[in-house]
Order: structure tokens, then C-alpha cells, then sequence
């Protein structure tokens, strides 16, 4: 059984006065300390919230890494949902579940030439992998079956609705090219299906 624990309000974004709870769960069966942010009390409004399952990425969440395009996805989720409300999922699954020490080795293997999913396959590891189960189960707990999903990857919302999400809408993110992260972005449009508007 997941139960939510605390509910802590903050302000988070950069330069920003954007408000929102800080939640912690227990009972997930990982051990993993997935947290929950909820901005303008999505949780209890009757519309289906805007919902961004994010995959911890150190390197780029953090340090804002030219090799991603993860820290810009999540200060775009931010501000949206500072405007609109939401409930951001920050999930510690780095590397797509296979952890920071193995993405640095995959790092060192794209440096070679691989792509990134040719690294993960190197490394002995599959594709992604990433399991949203605990997401579904956080959600679940906050009486929330019915979302906006913020997302380019078709995995994420088969899985979820396979969990028993309702997806009623799928918000794209901007892909966010800067220089070094222009072949990660059009390698998951290609090997991934991301869902990419490369204009
Ligand atoms: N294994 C591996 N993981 C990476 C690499 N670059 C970023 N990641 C991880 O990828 C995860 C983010 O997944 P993405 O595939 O970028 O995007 P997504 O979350 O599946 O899709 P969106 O919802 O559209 O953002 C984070 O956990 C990152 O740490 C890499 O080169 N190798
Ligand atoms: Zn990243």
C-alpha cells in the first residue's frame, strides 16, 4: 500500500515565485524516493490535471548537461505548471533505470560513436528500462486516474494506460536542440518514436 506522507509547500523555478507541495510516498516496493510536486492543488480540482512523469537525469536536471535535453523539459514543466497547475512525478530512474555509474560508461561509448540506445545494448543492458508502476501507484494514492500527460514518448503512455490511466490528452514538450544534444534528440524521434516537432 503507497501511502503519501508529508505534503510541504515551497517555491522552486529559477528567478521564479512559482508555489507548490513537495510530497514524499511510502510503501513504493523499489525503496526508490520518488517524490511528487503538485502545483495549485491539481490533485483535488475535478478536471484531469496536467500529469509529467521526469526521469531523474543528474547531469542534465542539475548541471544542465550539453548532452540532453532533460533540464530544459523540466523547467518547462515547471512554468507550465505554474501557470495551469499539475502534478510532476520526479522518478529516480537515471540513465532510464540503469543508473548514473552505467551512463557514464554509456557516455564514454557515444563519445566512440554509438548512439544511445547502442550504448545501453553494449553495456548488456535493453533499451529503457524504465518501469512506471510506481507512478501509476502514486497517482493512484492521490485519487488521480484521469491525466494530462506532458510527453514525446509513446512507451510512457502505453505503459500508463496499460496500469489503468486514463489518458485523456498527450502534451508534447518542445524539443529543445542546443549544441551537443541534437543527434540524442533525433535518435529517440528514430529508434524511440519520441514525438519530436524538430521546426
Ligand atoms: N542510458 C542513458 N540514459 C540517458 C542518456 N541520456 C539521458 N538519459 C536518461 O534518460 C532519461 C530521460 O529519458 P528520455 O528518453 O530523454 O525522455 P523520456 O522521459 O523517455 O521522454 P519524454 O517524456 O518525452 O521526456 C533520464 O533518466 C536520463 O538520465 C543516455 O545517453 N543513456
Ligand atoms: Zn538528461
Amino acid at each position: 500500500m503507497v501511502n503519501v506522507r508529508a505534503r510541504v509547500p515551497f517555491k522552486v523555478g529559477l528567478n521564479s515565485d512559482i508555489e507548490a507541495d513537495l510530497l514524499s510516498f511510502n510503501g513504493l516496493e523499489s525503496g526508490k524516493e520518488h517524490v511528487a510536486l503538485i502545483f495549485q492543488d491539481a490533485d483535488k480540482q475535478s478536471e484531469p490535471p496536467l500529469v509529467r512523469m521526469h526521469s531523474e537525469c543528474l547531469t542534465g536536471d542539475v548541471f544542465h548537461s550539453s548532452r540532453c535535453d532533460c533540464g530544459e523539459q523540466l523547467d518547462e514543466t515547471l512554468n507550465k505548471m505554474g501557470e495551469q497547475g499539475g502534478v510532476l512525478l520526479y522518478l529516480r530512474q537515471e540513465g532510464r533505470g540503469i543508473g548514473l555509474y552505467n551512463k557514464i560508461d554509456a557516455y564514454e561509448l557515444q563519445s566512440q560513436g554509438m548512439n544511445t540506445y547502442e550504448a545501453n545494448n553494449h553495456l548488456g543492458f535493453g533499451d529503457d528500462l524504465r518501469d512506471f508502476t510506481e507512478a501509476a501507484l502514486m497517482l493512484k494514492s492521490l485519487g488521480i486516474s484521469d491525466i494530462r500527460l506532458i510527453t514525446n514518448n509513446p512507451k510512457k503512455i502505453n505503459e500508463l494506460e496499460a496500469l489503468g490511466i486514463i489518458i485523456s490528452e498527450v502534451v508534447g514538450t518542445k524539443a529543445h536542440v542546443k549544441d551537443g544534444n541534437e543527434s540524442y534528440l533525433r535518435t529517440k524521434a528514430s529508434r524511440g518514436k519520441h514525438r519530436f516537432n524538430f521546426d
